[in-house]
């Protein structure tokens, strides 16, 4: 096995703690989702493709270049990195990012018809950047899902910057990030909050 210094030991048990705290929460069936840290050098950690978040060993969290090549041979990465690392591309600030396939989010993006999810007048709202009050909308975007994830980033690269709440992918998940990730976990959290919300009322 190989041996990690420490820096590299905390991300990877960033991610792990995070998976699990996702798997409670009932946000990664089966082996969805997938969860990344940029460490303050540089280095880009992300979990293999496979496998069930909730039960994540630091095995399990493996290192990428910039362009989200596995460094050693043999490993795979996740099949949704690009998702990662372009957000790690656009955003300096950014350290973890998480995706996760929650029943609200898919059900929602199933049944919209609008581009986005138009959050409006939810205190939780705050947790997002930038957000000061309730009394505000934010649009949570949703792209068509896609195979082909190269592609989906090229879609979604434009909205980059714009997507204070993170955005959805149709019939699959949220992406959700932040500079560190106790941030993450929270946007990540209230996002899903906002949307269970949503499910709720369009019920009634
Ligand atoms: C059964 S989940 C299908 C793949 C997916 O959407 C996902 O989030 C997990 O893929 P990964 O390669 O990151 O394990
Ligand atoms: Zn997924």
């Amino acid at each position: 096995m190989l041996e990690h210094d420490t820096a590299w030991r905390q991300a990877a048990q960033d991610i792990v703690r995070a998976g699990q705290r996702m798997d409670q929460r009932g946000w990664v069936p089966a082996t969805a989702g997938n969860i990344s840290r940029r460490l303050a050098d540089g280095r880009i950690a992300i979990t293999r493709s496979g496998g069930h978040k909730g039960f994540l060993t630091e095995d399990d969290v493996i290192e990428i270049d910039p362009a989200g090549r596995p460094r050693a041979d043999g490993q795979r990465a996740s099949a949704e990195t690009l998702l990662h690392t372009q957000i790690y591309a656009h955003d300096p600030r950014a350290g973890a990012v998480l995706h996760g396939h929650s029943v609200a989010a898919t059900v929602l993006s199933m049944a919209a018809t609008a581009p986005a999810i138009r959050l409006t007048d939810y205190e939780v709202l705050k947790v997002f950047e930038g957000q000061k009050t309730h009394a505000t909308s934010i649009d949570v975007p949703i792209f068509d899902n896609d195979q082909d994830i190269a592609r989906l980033a090229a879609t979604v690269a434009p909205f980059l910057g714009k997507m204070p709440g993170g955005y959805v992918i149709r019939g699959h998940g949220v992406y959700v990030w932040g500079p560190d990730m106790p941030t993450a976990l929270a946007r990540l959290e209230g996002l899903e909050f906002l949307l269970a919300c949503e499910l709720e009322r369009r019920k009634q």
